[in-house]
């Protein structure tokens, strides 16, 4: 069973990357609530959907958004085109009680809120530590060492990596032996995410003696 903090922040090394799956199969795991602070492009889209509709938990899961914005585009500008402004002093970490918590940023770490306001800034001000998402693939090793270098450097502790996507066994080793930081699952490309049991996937995802 992985031994995860109470409460922690789910950031990746992209948008797209995967973040509201790993973070429905933590919710799915864990029994765990959501809560997604900053939500770009409802409607249609809704991550807080996603997670409930994967996971099949009631709404007692579930935290509102602080922000929901209409542009599926970075939260500053589309905060900037409904005349609205993001501040650190918006953002109140919900109390979960006795329950895990899961907090899924939007797009990667950089992401601006606003001028000079980036998601590194909310997850300081939250105070949690981040699990992060990356792909297996091509290209991860650049943008997963560039997230953990800027997570390092603003001093934001780091739960460990969670690799997403068809196994890459190369890139999973060198993930984990250059940063320093734990690989704590693999959740390999799933063709039908509706069916999968997610608190089946989730143990054998991020069972610690799994061979990866
Ligand atoms: N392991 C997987 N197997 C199959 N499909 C996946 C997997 N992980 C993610 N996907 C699909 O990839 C797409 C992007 O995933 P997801 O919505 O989780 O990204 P995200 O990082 O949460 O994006 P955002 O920045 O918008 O929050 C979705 O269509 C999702 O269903
Ligand atoms: C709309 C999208 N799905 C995300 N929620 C927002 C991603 C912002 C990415 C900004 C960027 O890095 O260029
Ligand atoms: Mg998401």
């Amino acid at each position: 069973m992985a031994n995860l903090p109470r409460r922690f922040f789910v950031s990746g090394t992209d948008t797209d990357i995967g973040k509201t799956f790993v973070s429905a199969l933590c919710v799915a795991g864990l029994s765990a609530m959501y809560w997604k602070p900053v939500q770009t492009g409802f409607p249609p889209d809704r991550d807080r959907d996603t997670v409930q509709r994967l996971t099949g938990l009631g709404d007692d899961h579930f935290f509102p958004e602080r922000f929901c914005f209409k542009e599926p585009i970075s939260p500053h500008r589309a905060a900037e085109k409904e005349k609205s402004l993001i501040r650190l002093e918006d953002f109140v970490l919900p109390d979960s009680g006795d329950r895990h918590l899961v907090v899924e940023g939007a797009g990667g770490l950089l992401v601006p809120l606003a001028d000079h306001l980036y998601m590194t800034d909310l997850i300081r001000h939250l105070d949690l530590p981040v699990l992060l998402v990356c792909r297996t693939g091509l290209g991860t090793l650049n943008h997963t060492f560039l997230s953990v270098e800027a997570l390092k450097n603003r001093g934001i502790p780091i739960v460990g990596i969670v690799a997403n996507g068809p196994l890459h066994r190369d890139n999973l080793e060198d993930l984990t032996r250059m940063t320093g930081v734990p690989l704590l699952a693999h959740v390999p490309f799933c063709d039908d995410m509706q069916k999968q049991d997610l608190k089946a996937l989730f143990d054998s995802c991020f069972d610690p003696e799994a061979d990866r």
